[in-house]
């Protein structure tokens, strides 16, 4: 699809009003690209206005900075939400890379909340396990993510410290090009260095943008959006806050269909209200591994996972509702 062709037809009150990419977000304010490469900050004027990075906007100059008149509408949003807040990541998202290691350990209750967060937007997942130079600690990472494997998720080895193709880079090259990937993972995976491999400039432009937005102010801005490749096809966007991902949006009865490897036992229960935790008759329960020893079939429920929909699943059901 060619970027040049997506402007939204104008109506009559909007013909003067610029089309634009939102790159970064900070507060009340955020940075927007139009087609020529040309970034200014902008301020959504309302609080119908309020944008993410991946937002396409319509402007409005003022001066040197610009004022968000419109945003258009998302193909998704990729967010998660807590007790007390919700945090979007970033909207109209092709893809979510899941940057996880051999070492330090990844928390595999993370690992399921987003790729859960993921399938409730629409948004495709592939997982990426970096450090494979840690041998031993690799082959148990790999191990773990087994079952994600079962259920259909792309798992793509990395060492994104080590030179060309032993990088696994080009395999990940292929699937981030001509896409918009969001990359989220815990502290130490290697996104930083990701990013450093994949867009050279990335220290300096981080740099501008916090200057930019913060004017001087000791503070990282929270997302960014990258160009890999001169002619903005394919980007990154780098994300913190891959801990404590709420789901607080996500009804509890929900989560099984969200669920790969439970989704696909669905629709035989007894009960069609079925939480699948203790029901007689029920078609998911049987699917759960017994031997974690024994290999999981590909219809398999892995022990572990079963466990972390038991979690999920109380901890949505008791969710106050405002
Ligand atoms: N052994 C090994 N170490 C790596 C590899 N890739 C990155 N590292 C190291 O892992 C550490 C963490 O990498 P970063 O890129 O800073 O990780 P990050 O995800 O950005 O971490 P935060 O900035 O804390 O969010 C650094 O010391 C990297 O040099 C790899 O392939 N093998
Ligand atoms: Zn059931």
């Amino acid at each position: 699809m060619s970027r040049a062709t997506r402007r939204a037809p104008s109506p009559v009150a909007t013909t003067s009003l610029e089309s634009g990419l939102v790159v970064a977000a900070y507060g009340r304010h955020c940075l927007v690209e139009s087609a020529d490469g040309q970034r200014r900050i902008c301020h959504p004027r309302g609080k119908k206005n309020e944008v993410v990075v991946g937002d396409r906007v319509r402007w409005q100059p003022s001066g040197d900075e610009g004022s968000i008149e419109q945003v258009e509408p998302r193909r998704n949003l990729f967010y998660r939400q807590d007790e007390v807040r919700t945090k979007s990541f970033a909207a109209n998202l092709d893809r979510v890379l899941v940057l996880v290691a051999a070492d330090p350990e990844f928390s595999e209750s993370q690992l399921a909340r987003a790729l859960v967060a993921a399938e409730a937007a629409g948004i495709d997942v592939v997982i990426g396990l970096n450090k494979r130079d840690l041998e031993t600690a690799f082959a148990r990472a790999w191990n773990r993510l087994a079952p994600y494997r079962a259920m259909g998720c792309e798992v793509l080895p990395l060492q994104l410290r080590a030179p060309g193709d032993e990088s696994g880079l080009p395999a990940l090259n292929e699937r981030l090009h001509g896409h918009t990937t969001l990359v989220l993972g815990p502290s130490g995976a290697g996104k930083s260095t990701l990013v450093n491999r994949l867009v050279p400039h990335a220290r300096a432009e981080t740099g501008e943008i916090s200057r930019a937005l913060n004017s001087g102010k000791h503070t990282t801005t929270s997302t960014t959006w990258y160009w890999t490749d001169g002619e903005r096809h394919t980007a990154l966007i780098d994300s913190p806050g891959f801990q404590e991902f709420g789901l607080h949006h996500i009804d509890a009865m929900d989560l099984a269909r969200l669920m790969p490897d439970l989704h696909q036992h669905l629709g035989a229960c007894r009960f069609h209200n079925c939480t699948h935790r203790h029901e007689p008759g029920c078609a998911v329960i049987p699917h759960v591994q017994t031997d974690p020893a024994a290999a999981l079939p590909a219809t398999g429920i892995s022990a572990s996972r079963y466990r972390i929909y038991g979690e999920l699943f109380d901890e949505l059901a008791a969710k106050r509702s405002y």
